[in-house]
């Protein structure tokens, strides 16, 4: 049973991109959160957000995303008053543009922003006020990280963002990322701290795995980041 003060919570899946999207909500004001809704599910969004009877105030995107277009664009024009937000260092147009220690407010609850740049120059950790849970976007993904070779990617920032902001965070807290590729749904900071195979290592260690990847590209990059840039909204 989730504790009387803890908000309404729930991770949702979009398979394509292998996406979690989650809503944060508080349970007496009905007061709304989404963090990296995707274009292709925000009709099963919306229809979710409407039969719980939420307020959704503000969709948050944790990064300017490389492998799937964001859905706050199409969901603001679904909702009244919804507003967009991301990064102000994402490059990215949004109405409420972040900054390290911005608070967003949904009834008694709150996200604190922490930039935890490294994946991308805009990429930030939102981290539940009682720092019972953060979601880490693509800095941190479980028992990864994310890439760092487009978009300004940086393994030595991404490894101080991880180090210096997300591992300080309480062992027990829970840690959602914005992809998984395995069916893994949580972490925790004291999980990660012991077994991340990447963040485990030293500095110079991380950065020659990070360098020698060798991954694809993501198969939508020309269509998503332009789009992002846009709220999603460029076709
Ligand atoms: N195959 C996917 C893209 C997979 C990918 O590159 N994922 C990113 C996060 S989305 S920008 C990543 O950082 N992965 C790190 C890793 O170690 O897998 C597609 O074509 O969309
Ligand atoms: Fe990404």
């Amino acid at each position: 049973m989730a504790k009387p003060e803890a908000p309404i919570f729930r991770q949702l899946f979009e398979s394509e991109s292998s996406t979690y999207t989650y809503l944060l909500a508080d349970r007496d004001t009905k007061e709304a959160v989404i963090i990296d809704p995707v274009k292709e599910t925000v009709d099963r969004d919306v229809k979710f957000v409407k039969e719980l009877g939420l307020n959704l105030k503000i969709a948050v995107n944790t990064h300017c995303h490389a492998d799937h277009v964001t859905g706050t664009g199409l969901m603001k024009k679904q909702i009244e008053g919804l507003k967009s937000a991301i990064s102000k260092h994402s490059g990215a147009s949004a109405d409420v543009q972040l900054s390290e220690g911005d608070k967003i407010t949904f009834g008694k609850h709150c996200l604190i922003v922490r930039e935890t740049p490294g994946h991308t120059d805009g990429c930030i950790t939102l981290v539940l006020g009682d720092k019972s849970m953060a979601f880490t976007g693509d800095a941190l993904l479980i028992r990864g990280c994310g890439r760092t070779d487009f978009q300004q990617g940086s393994p030595e920032r991404l490894y101080k963002s991880i180090h210096e902001v997300v591992f300080q965070l309480p062992e027990d807290c829970l840690l959602y990322p914005a992809h998984d590729y395995k069916g893994q749904t949580v972490t925790t900071v004291g999980e990660e701290r012991k077994h991340n195979p990447r963040l485990t290592k030293k500095l110079e260690e991380f950065v020659k795995i990070m360098d020698n990847l060798n991954l694809p590209k993501p198969k939508k990059i020309d269509i998503a980041v332009p789009a992002n840039l846009l709220c999603g909204l460029q076709d």
